[in-house]
């Protein structure tokens, strides 16, 4: 008989990811698993209604929400695209830009107090051996915060902080993960862009807005998600810093997927001081 079976009172050990391990997003075009390393950098995904943006950005809170050394701020204009995650998240803002705006303020504050810090003790950046989470702030739809909702002067103090967020906040172990559904200049600034070391374009319907998530450029030298097919969904080009794009097809989790991580991130989060 077994004897490695677990008494059924006994909790079941679980361990969790690292957001300093890659993070899984899919799978390219010769079947090699993509990996990227979300750690120091930003990401931002961008696509027509329907391409793939939010299936992609569950693969990324899935991971960010086993790790115990992560905390989870999502802002989720629809609030049910994040939805599910939200019993494991540390916040959730849904459609209210001052909710929206006081908690980015929070952040400011955090990732300024963690400069302080590292300046303190000579540093240049936290790292996984530091006592500090790294803090994953994931904004689905940006557009929703930075042109729909609240008055001009609201949405832009909104694309103020993301924008600042962004730019310093790597190093202080703030990760900003951002999507669109309105890849136009007005929203998505080429200064706010170009500080996204991970770009991800889905279908676009011009290769104007695929150039304004990929970069000025791209779409002449024959890379543009024009030619992804409306049909496939999940399909996007993803870039690295520094390098050409990368076709690739974002792995997907369905609800019963997602039910049972939030299951195991939860247990992770409890049973884990951290
Ligand atoms: N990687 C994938 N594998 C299989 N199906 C996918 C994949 N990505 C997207 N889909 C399908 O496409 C649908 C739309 O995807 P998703 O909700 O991610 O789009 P979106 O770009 O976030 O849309 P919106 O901008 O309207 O929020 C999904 O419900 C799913 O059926």
């Amino acid at each position: 008989m077994s004897t490695d079976t677990q008494p059924l009172d006994k909790p079941v050990p679980v361990s969790g990811l690292s957001i300093y391990d890659p993070v899984h997003l899919g799978i390219d075009e010769r079947g090699y698993g993509v990996d990227i390393e979300l750690i120091y950098r930003n990401i931002l995904l961008g696509g027509e209604p329907g391409s793939g943006k939010s299936v992609a950005l569950n693969n990324i809170v899935a991971h960010a929400a086993m790790c115990t050394d992560t905390r989870l701020w999502l802002f989720d204009g629809k609030q049910v695209e994040l939805g599910l995650w939200k019993s494991v998240s540390d916040v959730f803002v849904g459609p209210d830009i001052d909710a929206g705006l006081q908690r980015l303020q929070e952040l400011q504050r955090v990732m300024d107090w963690r400069y302080d810090e590292l300046d303190r003790v000579r540093r240049r950046k936290v790292t996984q051996t530091d006592p500090v989470d790294v803090i994953v702030a994931v904004i689905d739809e940006i557009a929703y915060y930075s042109a729909t909702i609240g008055s001009k002067e609201q949405q832009e103090k909104f694309v103020r902080l993301v924008r600042d967020l962004v730019a310093r906040g790597r190093a202080a172990g703030v990760i900003v993960v951002a999507a669109t559904q309105r890849p136009s200049a007005d929203i998505i600034p080429t200064s706010l862009r170009d500080l996204f070391g991970f770009r991800c374009a889905f279908r676009c319907t011009t290769e104007a807005s695929s150039d304004i998530i990929l970069g000025h450029g791209w779409a002449k030298q024959g890379q543009s998600a024009t030619h992804i097919a409306p049909e496939d969904r999940g399909i996007g080009l993803l870039l690295a810093e520094g390098g050409m794009p990368r076709r690739m097809k974002s792995a997907y989790l369905s609800d019963a997927d997602i039910y049972a991580l939030v299951d195991y991130a939860h247990q992770l989060r409890t049973t884990i001081a951290y």
